[in-house]
């Protein structure tokens, strides 16, 4: 019997940002291996116009969840979603909920945040630190907590190489920070942003760290760790391998790449594509759980979740994986044939993004135009580029983080619970796994049904044959207009054409002579 498994039997969880890509299997987790827990609250905001009932109905009847509804039938009874919203100072929770919540938790996972790059200072602050700060206060009032565990980012010091299992200071305090940001003016913390997150890419990375700093701070005597993982990808092994439902990191770009939008990026091939499958951060966050209950280590431990120092992929390998996967579970309805290759400086990738992306684009839109429809290519074209524009800080290098904490942790497992909650990634065979994420796209993203592979690969047969009739009428414009203009041209016409046509001669004279 797992030790872990047991150690959640009967516990009442607080999990914020459940209704999110790692807080959706962290739930289906802890659901499939402790069906008896006793209750998982959940803090859940209304969005999309779904209600709070609607938003878990539509989780716990989702394919992630096909498993535990097999082993937990009474999972509807034990999750509890509690109305939250971390934008507000008090998480909006009520005062019944708030009461309920402070009297039976025995666990957190904080999981929820905005990971955006692009978010405000003032909005990452209020949802990467504040919210945490406001999670800390209610956690110093539950009499039962046995745990605080906080999910950062590996990129949260970014602008180190070597990164340990330690919590590095930011030059400026978490809490005047969040005291700052009720007085400034939004035209003043722009000002100030670029400053104070200095050689860090985006707010998010750096309101991670701060996020760390106040954890570390303000956790008190509380019994506190924190995780933090790299690029989260798609399911590994459970509850089934490739399960991805956003378009973060790596899945946007397979995606965009997939479709034929992106056809070049900017990347450092042999650069480390860091990545760690979403059950691998999973299973080590429970492990975490239970050692920070049961062993209250002090100081805070911090733990890594990385993948490059232990069993390391780059992106040119991931990168042709990707496009390999595409030979053979093909993306429908695509807008070229997936064709895309790294470029390693700025002046390639600006001219293959003035060639292969804005150029189609706008064509694209003027035929949409003519055919009496709305434009919409080059917006979408320059979404992808806004998007690649910050992720590629990300593959154009690489980080080199420590594991030490993460590796004592798996020592400190009995081989059952090495086996039910395994974050060995060193077992990651990444030409599988990656070939199981991009039909994970395929099928959980994009929602296309492997029976329609015919078709989509007819369509690439149709796009390729229009390929070659643009590029062969091109070539025809082009020399025409030359022939038009060139005298030089002219006569090298003359020469291909009368070779032509003296060597057909020739080959005819000699294949009546053979007779
Ligand atoms: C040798 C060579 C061989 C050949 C090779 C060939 C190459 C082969 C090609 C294959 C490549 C594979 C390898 C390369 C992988 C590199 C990944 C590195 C990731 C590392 C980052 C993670 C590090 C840190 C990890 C962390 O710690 S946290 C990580 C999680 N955080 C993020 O990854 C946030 C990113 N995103 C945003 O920050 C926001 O998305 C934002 C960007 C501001 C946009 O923002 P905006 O333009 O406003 O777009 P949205 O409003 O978001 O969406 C508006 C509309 O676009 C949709 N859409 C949202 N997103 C995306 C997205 N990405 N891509 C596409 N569409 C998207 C959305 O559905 C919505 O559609 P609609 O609803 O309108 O219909
Ligand atoms: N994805 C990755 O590659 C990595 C993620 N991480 C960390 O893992 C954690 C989870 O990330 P991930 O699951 O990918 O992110 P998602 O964006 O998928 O989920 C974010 C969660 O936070 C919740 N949330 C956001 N804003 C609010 C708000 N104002 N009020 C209430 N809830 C809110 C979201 O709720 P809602 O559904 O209502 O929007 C959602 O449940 C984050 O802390 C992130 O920093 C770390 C490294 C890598």
């Amino acid at each position: 019997m797992s030790m872990i498994a047991a150690f959640y039997g009967s516990k009442s969880i607080l999990i914020t940002g459940a209704t999110g890509f790692l807080g959706k299997v962290l739930m289906e987790k802890l659901f499939r291996t402790s069906p008896d827990l006793k209750v998982i609250y959940i803090l859940v905001r209304p969005k999309a116009g779904q209600t709070l009932q609607q938003r878990v109905f539509q989780i716990l009847n989702s394919k992630l969840f096909e498993k535990v509804k097999e082993v937990c039938p009474k999972v509807h009874e034990k999750i509890k979603p509690i109305y939250a919203d971390l934008n507000q100072k008090d998480l909006a929770i009520s005062k019944e909920d708030m009461q309920e919540l402070l009297s039976y938790t025995n666990i957190i996972f904080h999981c929820a945040a905005t990971v955006r790059f692009d978010d405000p200072l003032r909005h990452a602050v209020q949802l990467n630190v504040t919210a945490t700060q406001q999670l800390l206060f209610m956690a110093s009032q539950m009499p039962k907590l046995e745990a605080f565990i906080h999910i950062s980012t590996a990129y949260s010091n970014c602008n180190l190489k070597h990164i340990d299992e330690v919590v590095y200071p930011c030059s400026v305090e978490p809490k005047k920070i969040i005291e700052s940001m009720e007085w400034l003016d939004d035209a003043i913390i722009d000002e100030i942003t670029p400053k104070l997150i200095a050689g860090r890419p985006n707010t998010y990375t750096y309101t991670k760290a701060l996020g760390e700093m106040l954890v570390q701070q303000e956790g008190g005597n509380l019994n506190v760790a924190i995780i933090r993982p790299s690029i989260v990808g798609a399911t590994w092994q459970e509850p089934f391998p490739g399960w991805v439902d956003n378009l973060n990191g790596p899945s946007g770009l397979i995606v965009a790449a997939g479709k034929g939008f992106l056809r070049s990026i900017k990347a450092t091939p042999m650069a480390v594509a860091d990545l760690v499958p979403v059950d691998t951060v999973v299973n080590l966050t429970l492990a975490v759980g239970w050692y920070t209950a049961v062993h209250r280590p002090k100081p805070t431990l911090i733990y890594h979740c990385t993948s490059g120092t232990i069993n390391p992929c780059n992106w040119g390998k991931m990168g042709l994986q990707v496009l390999a996967t595409f030979e053979k579970v093909p993306f429908e309805r695509a807008f070229r044939r997936p064709n895309a290759d790294f470029t390693t400086n700025y002046f390639t990738a600006s001219c293959w993004n003035a060639v292969s992306h804005r150029a189609p684009a706008i064509i694209y839109d003027f035929y949409l135009r003519l055919t009496g429809r709305k434009p919409r290519m080059t917006k979408l074209m320059n979404r992808l580029l806004r998007t690649i524009s910050m992720l590629e800080y990300f593959i154009n290098q690489s980080w080199e983080w420590s594991t030490y904490n993460t590796e004592m942790l798996m020592s400190e497992l009995s081989p059952e619970d090495q086996r039910v909650f395994n974050f060995d990634v060193s077992q990651l065979n990444w030409l599988e796994y990656i070939e199981n994420y991009v039909m994970g796209v395929k099928k959980h993203i994009l929602k296309e049904d492997m029976a329609g592979i015919p078709e989509a690969r007819q369509h690439l047969k149709r796009l390729r044959n229009i390929h070659y009739l643009f590029n062969t009428a091109l070539f025809l414009i082009i020399w025409c207009l030359l022939l038009a203009r060139s005298q030089m041209a002219r006569n090298m016409w003359f020469f291909i054409v009368s070779f032509c046509y003296k060597f057909i001669s020739y080959f005819r004279a000699s294949r009546t002579l053979k007779i």
